[in-house]
């Protein structure tokens, strides 16, 4: 019962803002609870964290305590318990003062619509965390991000719109035929908004996913949605890379291709909705365009990856997922990576690597000899060993079924080594043992500063084994090539974010931020001191939160 007995505590203790949070909680079950799905699969009873009446506060259910009680029922994949919340957390030890502003993360939350289940872990209804950090006190909330296709669910009480690996159901034959037209104009896809967030030059703040529709403009102070991000330009295409490169003054980003198997870089300005393309990379390999789901640049230079495990059209038409879902692994199509001159828009070295399966890059920079000349384009990624099955992996059946086997892949920092003297191949190494960081690794961060330049550190998430998915926090010295890793029985962390302190000038001279999903059920935001790695500070949230993807920092103004 820890975490009832922990809700209530918060209610107790916290009482200036108590009316405020009695008043902002909202019952997320109107429209989902009724009828039934439409769809043979049922809902698993496991994921059962859904009061069928209206809540006015946190109500755990005694029969979700059971639930949780096992390894198998981990609120890390369950379904968020309600729609909306927020309130300040109790806070263990002491967050700096100098940490004012508000840190957003985004991620699939809600895994079921009305009795159907969802397969994949990137399925999910977008879930906003927000965690607002002023004068040593901690607010947190968290709200369903209101895109098309999560109303769409609601209402209907069925899946509406096609997800990474839901389709919805035609009713009928001629309603399939409608549904190939939609896929092809995209009507068909999917806007949740569910993978990152980001905060624009401009101060507008844009959730995002795959889909170029899925790009949705929230408020970061009340986590309301304002309405879809349009881009201006006539640039079609249906999809980009999750992960624009976002700074104070640009908004890059990697446009694939699918008919002419290549990628547009396009760039857009602060202020602007419209983007400017500054190049084209034509693939090398095929048939069609290498997964872009991440991509880095240097301080002159954008990096294309071309990576073997591709798009794939047929797949794209199935109705039930195929092991690698959307894309198609195709090794005798080898792998790339192309520079591109920012300036210019040329490409000033393309060579094939050796096979790569990566979800997220972590930096880049260049390496210059010593007249200052740029020799070599050094890119770094969280790389799966070249091994897909890290896709199956995040299907939300073996999430939930870690029984004590030591399941993860292995993973390790991959380091691409791109020189840019002409030669035909870069290499690829792991930039250093990953037996440092338990062989797991992914959903990293940097000091921000250090953007595309030479870097020391990273933070992810890390392996101890055994596990089936990353249950570590770890920084990694990339120059002594060694990690300190943070870890707790049973505790499922997100992505790492590093803020630095104003002023500094020691490259891990910060705070780490990430949130945890307690084996019991409960969970907590952790902040970590960026350079020993320790921790400082934790805020226990009323209940235990899904398992999130990507966020951002707001500064305070
Ligand atoms: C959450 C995450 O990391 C990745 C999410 C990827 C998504 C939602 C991909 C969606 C897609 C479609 C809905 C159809 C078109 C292809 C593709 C981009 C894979
Ligand atoms: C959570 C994840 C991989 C974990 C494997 O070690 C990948 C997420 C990708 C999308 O953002
Ligand atoms: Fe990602």
């Amino acid at each position: 019962m820890a975490s009832l007995a922990f809700s209530a505590s918060i209610g107790r203790s916290i009482s200036p803002s108590n009316a405020m949070v009695s008043d902002k909680f909202e019952s997320r079950r109107e429209g989902f609870s009724l009828g039934k799905g439409t769809f043979a699969r049922k809902r698993d009873p496991r994921d059962s964290m859904v009061p069928k009446v209206a809540t006015q506060a946190p109500t755990v259910f005694p029969s979700l305590e059971k639930e949780l009680a096992g390894d198998r029922n981990h609120v890390a994949w369950t379904s968020v318990r309600q729609e909306r919340y927020e309130g300040e957390l109790a806070v263990q030890g002491e967050i700096p003062l100098w940490l004012s502003g508000t840190y957003l993360r985004n991620g699939p939350g809600m895994w079921h619509v009305g009795d159907y289940n969802f397969r994949h872990l990137f399925d999910g209804y977008a879930t906003l965390v927000r965690l607002h950090f002023e004068n040593g006190r901690l607010i947190a909330a968290h709200r369903q991000i209101e895109s098309e296709a999560y109303k769409a669910a609601k209402k209907n009480n069925k899946l509406c719109y096609r997800e990474f690996s839901e389709v919805p159901k035609p009713d009928n034959f001629l309603s399939y035929v409608g549904e190939l037209a939609n896929l092809f104009s995209g009507a068909s896809l999917t806007d949740n908004a569910n993978t990152g967030v980001v905060k624009l030059g401009d101060g507008r703040v844009v959730c995002l996913t795959e889909t170029q529709k899925g790009s949705i403009v929230v408020d970061p102070n009340t986590l309301d949605t304002l309405g879809r991000f349009e881009y201006s330009d006539s640039l079609g295409g249906l999809i980009h890379s999750a992960h624009p490169i976002v700074t104070d003054t640009e908004f890059l980003t990697l446009l694939p291709d699918l008919f002419r198997p290549g990628y547009l870089v396009v760039r857009m300005e602060p202020g602007s909705n419209e983007r400017k393309v500054l190049g084209r990379v034509d693939c090398r390999g095929g048939p069609t365009p290498g997964w872009v789901h991440s991509f880095p640049v240097t301080e002159h230079y954008v990096i294309v990856p071309e990576m073997p495990l591709r798009y794939c059209a047929q797949n794209l038409l199935r109705a039930e997922p195929t092991p690698l879902y959307k894309f198609e692994w195709h090794p005798e199509s080898k792998g790339f990576m192309h520079v591109m001159c920012k300036a210019s828009g040329k490409i000033v070295a393309s060579v094939e690597v050796p096979l790569f399966v990566t979800f997220h890059f972590i930096n880049a920079y260049e390496e210059k000899d010593e007249d200052g000349r740029v020799t070599a384009v050094i890119a770094d990624c969280c790389e799966h060993n070249a091994d897909t099955t890290i896709l199956e992996k995040l299907r939300l059946q073996n999430l939930r079924s870690f029984m004590g086997e030591d399941v993860l892949p292995d993973a390790r920092v991959g380091r691409f080594i791109i020189p840019l003297d002409g030669s035909r191949h870069g290499k690829l190494e792991a930039a250093l043992d990953p037996g440092e960081h338990g062989k797991g690794m992914d959903m990293c961060s940097i000091n921000p500063a250090y953007l595309g330049k030479k870097y020391r550190y990273a933070y992810a998430c890390g392996a101890q084994r055994p596990c089936n998915f990353p249950n570590t926090l770890t920084k990694i010295d990339l120059l002594e090539k060694k990690a300190k890793n943070w870890y707790e029985e049973g505790a499922v962390p997100s992505e790492p974010f590093f803020v630095a302190r104003p002023g500094s000038t020691e490259e891990d001279d910060g705070v780490v931020i990430s949130m945890i999903s307690e084996k019991n059920g409960d969970g907590y935001a952790l902040l970590l001191d960026g350079s020993t790695f320790e921790e400082i500070a934790r805020g226990k949230f009323p209940y235990g939160l899904p398992y999130g993807l990507h966020g951002c920092w707001v500064p305070k103004k």
